[in-house]
C-alpha cells in the first residue's frame, strides 16, 4: 500500500476562487507556469489568453488560426508552448515571440475529422492528440525539418477518441474513446526519448504498442487519468460509472456505479483519492483502495449550503431580520418545494485540471463549466486529532477552519456536535471543543490556528454550576415556585457571555426554556450593539451561527458602553426587567427554567451602582462573579440576600481589545447579510416626510451655565426630534414598535436600518434594510455606525 493511501489522506477544499469569463461555455482551459495567465476556449474558433491584473482577468491575446471550434487546449508550463486542437481537423502549436503567439500547424496527414483532445507529455517534448476519426497521434518536433510531426497509433480505437492521459514516465498514454474502451499505449518515440523505460504497466519496446485494453460497461468514456505515480488508472463514462485499475493487478477492473448524473472529468489528487465532475455541477471525491478493490464515495468537494428563501418584494411580513425572514420561509408549511442545495458551479463541469503543486503534491485544482465560470479549489490535508476526556481543543481562526466530530462526544460552548457533520468557522471566530468522555475530530485548516489546551480548564466547575441550577429547577418544579435567576458578572473579557451561552445551552438540552437577558450593549448575543435584549431559549445555539433569534425583546440604548448614558441604561434595564418578569410567568416552563442575565464589564464607580440596580431589577438569586475577588467581596456585603459564587475564568478566553470594533461590525453585518453572508438586504429611498426620527438623551448643561440656584433635571431620557441631514449617514436607526414618541423608551424594537445617503434636495433618505419597506415610521437614531463596504 502506498503511504498516501489511507482514508485520512482525503482532501477537502478550504476556500474557492471563482472567476467568470462571460456566459459562453468554457470548453477547455489551461494555465501558464505561474498561473498569472489562462488560455480558454469559449466554444469559438479562437483561443483567448487572459492576464490577471489586480484580481481581474484582462484579455491580452486572441489566437486566431482555427476555422472551427477549439475543442482542446494545453499549455506546457516549462517550455511555454500552447497546443490547441479544433473541429477544423487541425492542431496548432503556439510559441510566444516578441509578445506575439506564433502558430505552427501540426502535420496530421491522416486526420480528417475534429481533433477532440490534446495533451503535452510531462517532459513537454511531445504531445498526443485524439480525433473523431479514431486516430491517436504522438506528435514531436522534427528539429531538422522544423515541423511538428505525428506518429499515428496503429491499433487504434474503434470510435471517437475523447480523452488522453500521460503516465508520469513520459512514455505511456491512456486513451479513452466512444467504443467504451480505455487503452494503454506506448508513446515511446525513438528520436525524442533516450531509451524505452519500464513501468509497472510492463516493458515498453515499440512505439505504438497496445499494452492494455480495458472494456467498460456501455458508456462513452469522457475522461481518463493516471495517479501521480502512475500506478493507478481511472476513467469515467457517460453512464455515471467510475472505473479504476491498478498496475499491480490489471485484470481486476473495479467499477463504481453511482446514482449521480454522468461524469465528464476525472483527476487523481494522490495515489488513492480522485475527484470526478460533470453534469452533477459539484465535484465529488472518491477513494480508490487498490488492495481492497473498492471505490468509495467520500463526499462532495463543494461545501453545500441550503438556499435560503426570502420575502418577495412587496410581501407584507413583520419587520424582522432577513435571517429570520429566510427561516420563516424555510418552515414546511410555507415551502413550495424543498430548498435546493447551492453548488459553486451552476452548470455542467466541462473540465478539471491541476492548478498548483507544492512539494510535489497537488494543492489546488481548477474546474470549468458551461456558464463561463472557472473555480479554483484549495485542497488541504485533513488532520485527525484525539482529544482526551476533560480536555479542550481551542481555536482562533485565521482564515477558515472546518471541523468534524468523528467519534466520541464533544460540544462547543454547550452545543453538542453531531458526528459526521462539518462545521465551518470563518476568520476571527473563536471556539473551544470540550469533551467530557474523549473524542476524535478532523480539522481542515491551512493554518495551525488551534491547539489542545493542557492547562486546567474550568469546564467541570461550570458543569457543576449547571448541575446546581438544574437541582434548583427541579425543586421549583416540585414546589411550584420560580426557578433560579442568575447574573454573570466580571471585568471585560473574562468569558461572561460564553458562560451564559453554555448555561442556557445546557439547560435547553435538558428541555428547559430559560430566558437569556443580554445587557451587554457592546456585544450583545441576541441583538446588535447599542441595544439590550432578551429571548426565551428553546434550543441550544447553532455552533456556527449562534442563537436562533425567535421573538426577541429588544430595547434601544444607542451607545456602545453603559457609561455614555448610565441614567438611560438603568431605565431601559428596569423596563426590560418588567417585561422579562411578565414573560417568565407567561411562557410555559420559563418560570421554572429561570433567567440568565449577562452583564457588561463596566463595574467601577457608577457602573457598580448600575450593576446592583440590575441585580435588584431582575431579583436575581445568584451572582456568578468571574475572576474578581474584589467584586465578589463587595457584592457579598452589599447584597446580603443574594448568593455570590466566584468562578475562575477559562484560559481560553481571548481578550478582544482591538478586535472589539470588528466584532461589533460583524454583528451588524450578520443582521443584514445573514450569519453566512448568504442573504441580500434591501436598499430603498424614503421621503423625509414619511418618517419621524428621534434621539434619546440630551447633553447635560453644566451647572456653571445655569442661573444661580437653578437645578435642571438630568436630560438622559429626553426624547428629541432629529431633522434628516447628511450627519446621519452610516448611523444605525432602530425601528420602534411604538407610534407615540413618548413611548419610545419602553417599547420593543421591530428591527434596524442604516442610513446610506441623505439627499437634501430631493428630501429623501436611502436606507439599508432587511425588508423592502419599513412598516413603522418612528425611528430612533443610534450613535452606533455601520459602514456597508459590500
Ligand atoms: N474556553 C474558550 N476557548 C476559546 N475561546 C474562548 C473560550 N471562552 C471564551 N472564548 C472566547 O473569548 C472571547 C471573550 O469571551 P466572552 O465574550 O465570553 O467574554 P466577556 O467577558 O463576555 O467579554 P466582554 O466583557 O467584552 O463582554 C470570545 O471571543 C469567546 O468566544
Amino acid at each position: 500500500m502506498h503511504p498516501d493511501m489511507h482514508i485520512f489522506s482525503w482532501l477537502k477544499y478550504k476556500m474557492t476562487e471563482i472567476y467568470s469569463f462571460g456566459n459562453l461555455p468554457v470548453i477547455a482551459h489551461a494555465w501558464n507556469k505561474d498561473r498569472t495567465q489562462i488560455a480558454v476556449s469559449l466554444g469559438k474558433n479562437d483561443v483567448r489568453i487572459y492576464h490577471k491584473i489586480a484580481g481581474k482577468w484582462k484579455l491580452i491575446h486572441t489566437l486566431c488560426e482555427h476555422l472551427s471550434r477549439v475543442l482542446a487546449i494545453d499549455w506546457a508550463p516549462k517550455t511555454n508552448q500552447i497546443v490547441s486542437a479544433s473541429a477544423d481537423y487541425n492542431a496548432y502549436v503556439w510559441t510566444l515571440e516578441n509578445d506575439v503567439w506564433k502558430p505552427q500547424m501540426v502535420e496530421l496527414q491522416r486526420t480528417s475529422r475534429a481533433v477532440c483532445c490534446a495533451k503535452w507529455s510531462p517532459q513537454e517534448n511531445k504531445f498526443v492528440i485524439g480525433s473523431s476519426d479514431k486516430n491517436v497521434a504522438i506528435c514531436y518536433y522534427e528539429k531538422d525539418q522544423r515541423f511538428w510531426a505525428a506518429e499515428m497509433i496503429k491499433k487504434k480505437p474503434k470510435s471517437t477518441v475523447t480523452c488522453i492521459a500521460w503516465h508520469p514516465n513520459n512514455q505511456l498514454i491512456a486513451v479513452g474513446s466512444c467504443d467504451y474502451r480505455c487503452r494503454i499505449y506506448s508513446a515511446f518515440i525513438k528520436i525524442v526519448d533516450d531509451q524505452a523505460q519500464t513501468s509497472n504497466w510492463g516493458t515498453i519496446k515499440n512505439t505504438n504498442e497496445l499494452l492494455y485494453e480495458f472494456q467498460s460497461e456501455s458508456g462513452w468514456i469522457h475522461d481518463v487519468a493516471f495517479s501521480p505515480l502512475g500506478d493507478n488508472l481511472a476513467w469515467v463514462s457517460h453512464n455515471s460509472i467510475i472505473f479504476a485499475v491498478s498496475a499491480k493487478n490489471p485484470s481486476q477492473i473495479k467499477m463504481e456505479i453511482t446514482n449521480y448524473l454522468p461524469f465528464r472529468c476525472v483527476i487523481f489528487i494522490n495515489e488513492s483519492m480522485l475527484i470526478v465532475g460533470g453534469h452533477e455541477f459539484s465535484p465529488l471525491i472518491y477513494n480508490y483502495d487498490q488492495d481492497k478493490g473498492t471505490i468509495e464515495f467520500v463526499e462532495k468537494l463543494d461545501r453545500q449550503e441550503v438556499s435560503t428563501g426570502r420575502s418577495s418584494i412587496g410581501q407584507e411580513v413583520d419587520f424582522v431580520t432577513p435571517y429570520q425572514a429566510s427561516r420563516r420561509f424555510d418552515q414546511p408549511a410555507m415551502q413550495t418545494q424543498t430548498p435546493e442545495p447551492i453548488s459553486t458551479h451552476q452548470s455542467m463541469i466541462t473540465q478539471i485540471v491541476p492548478y498548483q503543486n507544492e512539494n510535489g503534491k497537488l494543492v489546488k485544482i481548477s474546474s470549468a463549466d458551461l456558464f463561463g465560470q472557472i473555480v479554483i479549489w484549495n485542497l488541504n490535508d485533513k488532520k485527525e486529532i484525539v482529544i482526551e476526556a476533560g480536555q479542550e481543543l481551542r481555536g482562533d481562526v485565521d482564515e477558515t477552519l472546518t471541523l468534524e466530530l468523528r467519534s466520541g462526544k464533544a460540544e462547543i460552548f454547550g452545543t453538542e456536535l453531531a458526528i459526521g457533520q462539518k462545521y465551518q468557522f470563518t476568520s476571527g471566530m473563536k471556539f473551544s471543543i470540550f469533551t467530557y468522555w474523549g473524542c476524535t475530530v478532523n480539522i481542515i485548516s491551512s493554518h495551525d490556528d488551534y491547539y489542545v489546551a493542557r492547562d486546567e480548564n474550568p469546564m467541570h466547575i461550570y458543569l457543576n454550576v449547571h448541575g446546581m441550577l438544574e437541582q434548583l429547577r427541579q425543586k421549583a418544579e416540585s414546589e411550584k415556585t420560580r426557578g433560579p435567576r442568575i447574573m454573570v458578572a466580571g471585568l471585560p473579557d473574562v468569558g461572561k457571555s460564553t458562560l451564559c451561552r453554555m448555561l442556557v445551552n445546557w439547560a435547553a438540552r435538558l428541555g428547559r426554556t430559560p430566558i437569556l437577558v443580554d445587557l451587554d450593549v457592546g456585544q450583545n448575543q441576541v441583538s446588535i450593539p447599542g441595544t439590550i435584549a432578551s429571548m426565551v431559549i428553546r434550543r441550544p445555539a447553532s455552533v456556527e451561527e449562534g442563537f436562533r433569534i425567535e421573538m426577541p425583546l429588544v430595547f434601544h440604548y444607542g451607545y456602545k458602553t453603559p457609561g455614555e448614558n448610565i441614567g438611560l441604561y438603568n431605565e431601559i434595564v428596569s423596563s426590560m426587567a418588567m417585561y422579562v418578569n411578565i414573560r417568565s410567568e407567561n411562557v410555559e416552563k420559563s418560570l421554572i427554567s429561570g433567567i440568565v442575565v449577562n452583564t457588561c464589564g463596566y463595574i467601577r464607580q457608577e457602573g457598580y451602582e448600575s450593576f446592583k440596580h440590575v441585580a435588584k431589577a431582575f431579583d436575581v438569586d445568584i451572582i456568578i462573579v468571574l475572576d474578581s475577588e474584589w467584586l465578589a467581596t463587595k457584592l457579598i456585603s452589599d447584597l446580603p440576600s443574594v448568593k455570590v459564587i466566584t468562578l475562575p475564568k477559562s484560559g481560553g478566553v481571548v481578550p478582544k481589545d482591538a478586535a472589539k470594533d470588528k466584532f461589533r461590525e460583524n454583528k451588524i453585518r450578520e443582521y443584514f447579510y445573514g450569519p453566512k453572508n448568504n442573504i441580500c438586504p434591501h436598499v430603498f429611498t424614503i421621503e423625509f416626510n414619511e418618517i419621524k426620527m428621534y434621539k434619546i438623551g440630551a447633553p447635560q448643561i453644566p451647572d456653571s451655565c445655569l442661573p444661580a440656584g437653578m437645578i435642571l433635571k438630568n436630560p438622559y431620557n429626553k426624547i428629541l426630534p432629529v431633522a434628516p441631514s447628511a450627519a446621519l449617514v452610516h448611523h444605525v436607526l432602530s425601528v420602534s414598535s411604538s407610534n407615540d414618541p413618548e413611548q419610545l423608551l419602553a417599547k420593543n424594537l421591530l428591527g434596524f436600518v442604516v442610513v446610506q445617503h441623505v439627499d437634501s434636495d430631493k428630501r429623501t433618505l436611502t436606507l439599508l434594510a432587511p425588508q423592502p419597506n419599513i412598516k413603522n415610521k418612528l425611528l430612533i437614531v443610534s450613535d452606533v455606525l455601520f459602514v456597508d463596504l459590500k
